[in-house]
Formats: C-alpha cells, sequence, structure tokens
C-alpha cells in the first residue's frame, strides 16, 4: 500500500433500522462519505444496467460520438477529457426514461426500451432513495430540521452518469493510474454503486487517501458541494478520485452508477440562520447554475484536474 493511504474503513448505516444521528453526524463531518447498507437497490437491477450499458460502450467510437461533446444531446463523453481511461453517459431525470431513448436514438438509429426502462427503474430508485437520505441528513443538522427545511428541497432532482474505465494493461510497478481525477460533486448528494473492481478514493482531512472498498450490496453515499455550502460547511464535500490498477484481462472493466442529487438551476444556495447558528457564514449567496457554469467552464481541457471547489466561488 501506498504511504499517503489508509486501510481504515468508513460507516456503514443499515436504512432498515433507526439510524444513530451521531454517528452519521460524525462521519459527514470527518469524510463526507458513507456506505449505506439494505437500500432496496438489487444487485440484480445493477447487473442488467452493466451490461446493457456496457453494449453501449462497445459500439465503435464514430457512432458515439453521435451523443458526444458537439452532438444535440451532449449526454456521452468519450474517453480523453476526463481522463484516457473514463468514458460516461449522463441520463437525466425526471423522466429517466424519456432521456435515456433520446440517447439511444442518436446512438443506435433505433430506441432502446430495454435499457431505457432500466434506467428509468433506477432513476427512480435513486430519487426516493435520496430524498430519504437528504431527510436524515437535515435531522441530524439540527432538531426538526426536516420538516423546517423540507421546501427548500422539494424541487430537487438528479442526474445518472454511467461511468466505463477501461484498465490499464501495463502501469509499472507501484504506480496508480488516475481513471478520474480528484474532484469534488456538485451535487447536494451522490450515490454511487461501484463495482467489485474498486479503486475509489476519499482524501482525508490531512491529505491521505482512503480506499472506499466496495462490498456486496453496498452504495457509497457522499456530500456534494451544494449541500455543503447550503449547510455552511457543517457536513463536508470532500474530494475524491478512481484509481486503476493494471489489469492483463482486457475484456474486463470497471463500471460504476453515480447518483447526483441537486437543486434546480435557479434555486439561490444560502445558509439558513438556523443552520449557521453562532458562526461564521462561509459563503456567500448564489445561484445554483452559476455555480455549474464555473465548474464546466474551469473543467474544460483540465477535467482531470478539477481544483475549483464552491470555496473559491463563493467563500467569504
Ligand atoms: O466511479 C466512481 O466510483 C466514482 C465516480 C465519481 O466520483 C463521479 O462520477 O463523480
Ligand atoms: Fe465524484
Amino acid at each position: 500500500m501506498h504511504a499517503s493511504q489508509t486501510s481504515k474503513q468508513l460507516p456503514v448505516f443499515d436504512l432498515s433500522k433507526p439510524i444513530s444521528q451521531s454517528s452519521l453526524s460524525l462521519a459527514c463531518k470527518e469524510w463526507g462519505f458513507f456506505h449505506i447498507i439494505n437500500h432496496g437497490i438489487s444487485q440484480e437491477l445493477y447487473r442488467k444496467l452493466r451490461s446493457l450499458s456496457c453494449q453501449l460502450f462497445s459500439l465503435p467510437y464514430d457512432l458515439k460520438l453521435k451523443a458526444g461533446p458537439t452532438s444535440s444531446t451532449k449526454t456521452y463523453t468519450p474517453r480523453f477529457i476526463a481522463s484516457p481511461f473514463f468514458e460516461s453517459l449522463r441520463v437525466s431525470g425526471p423522466d429517466f426514461y424519456a432521456s435515456a431513448q433520446s440517447s439511444a436514438e442518436a446512438l443506435f438509429n433505433q430506441p432502446n426500451t430495454e435499457l431505457s426502462e432500466a434506467v428509468r427503474e433506477y432513476g427512480d430508485k435513486m430519487r426516493i432513495l435520496s430524498k430519504k437520505i437528504t431527510q436524515i441528513l437535515l435531522m441530524c443538522l439540527g432538531k426538526d430540521f426536516d420538516t423546517r427545511f423540507k421546501s427548500e428541497f422539494s424541487n430537487c432532482e438528479g442526474y445518472l452518469r454511467i461511468n466505463n474505465y477501461s484498465l490499464p494493461e501495463k502501469v509499472g510497478k507501484g504506480k496508480d493510474v488516475e481513471g478520474l481525477g480528484m474532484h469534488t460533486d456538485m451535487s447536494c448528494l451522490t450515490i454511487v454503486y461501484q463495482d467489485d473492481i474498486g479503486g475509489l478514493q476519499v482524501r482525508s482531512k490531512d491529505g491521505k487517501w482512503l480506499n472506499i472498498d466496495p462490498f456486496e450490496g453496498s452504495l457509497v453515499v457522499n456530500i456534494g458541494d451544494l449541500l455543503h455550502a447550503w449547510s455552511n460547511g457543517k457536513i463536508r464535500s470532500s474530494e475524491h478520485r478512481v484509481i486503476l490498477k493494471e489489469c492483463r484481462n482486457q475484456n474486463r472493466n470497471r463500471v460504476s452508477l453515480a447518483f447526483f442529487w441537486c437543486f434546480e438551476d435557479n434555486k439561490v444556495i444560502s445558509a439558513p440562520d438556523e443552520v449557521v447558528g453562532d458562526e461564521l457564514k462561509l459563503y456567500k449567496p448564489f445561484l445554483c447554475c452559476e455555480y455549474l457554469k464555473f465548474r464546466e467552464n474551469s473543467e474544460r481541457g483540465k477535467f482531470e484536474k478539477v481544483g475549483f471547489t464552491v470555496k473559491d466561488f463563493a467563500g467569504i
């Protein structure tokens, strides 16, 4: 193991049981990352989505560009933008089915009902899960905050990014390869399904990388910049990345499903006084879409080295 890495494990929360608010608050303060189990998303649905999206990712490059950055749908991100190993397809809510169908039509020249149905099922389940987790997080932030501030989150919506990582054949001993460079998420919260290959890492407060090892039945939840700012920094939006290990089997790839739960574009994000309490306000109020624009512009051409966060944008 690399010297700057640690093998400590992130806390695991069982959603079928009452959650210890103090443990969750601690996890959010310390890591901004935790595992959940008994979340109601079946392994089967993941497998189905994985195999259907692999069909899509195995299309010829020219065809995939029909949904690429210069196409009208712009849902496909080819390799060599985030990293040489990373490509992804984005599907947006609220109508996940329609969004998947429009990408499928661009890519296959015909609808793909099986894929669109699976995406709809996954997206709809993630929406329910995101609402539930948001509610639990609000309860951790203060007494009755889940009811008092529910309306602030009532227009949240999600999008799903299906990420496909090819594994490097030769890396060199002891060397790591970044599949996705260090970044924070531009969401309220993100729910990640990673496969058994692993490689997701979170950066601790003192700059060490912690491996987030996958285990059967678990999903990873992390806090994004929007909720971090809304909570006046009370919960962490941590830097994370994906590291790939050498793999001789070229048929093996790593697939992750990242679901981003976000405020609506025209939401003004400002930490409520009750949340700020006696502390200093850390962020100026800002418009959600303005922050997303700031990040997109900063990322252009250097997606793999994102150094820009909400602190750079709205920090006081
Ligand atoms: O692939 C993963 O495990 C995480 C992906 C991620 O961090 C992202 O898509 O923002
Ligand atoms: Fe991320």
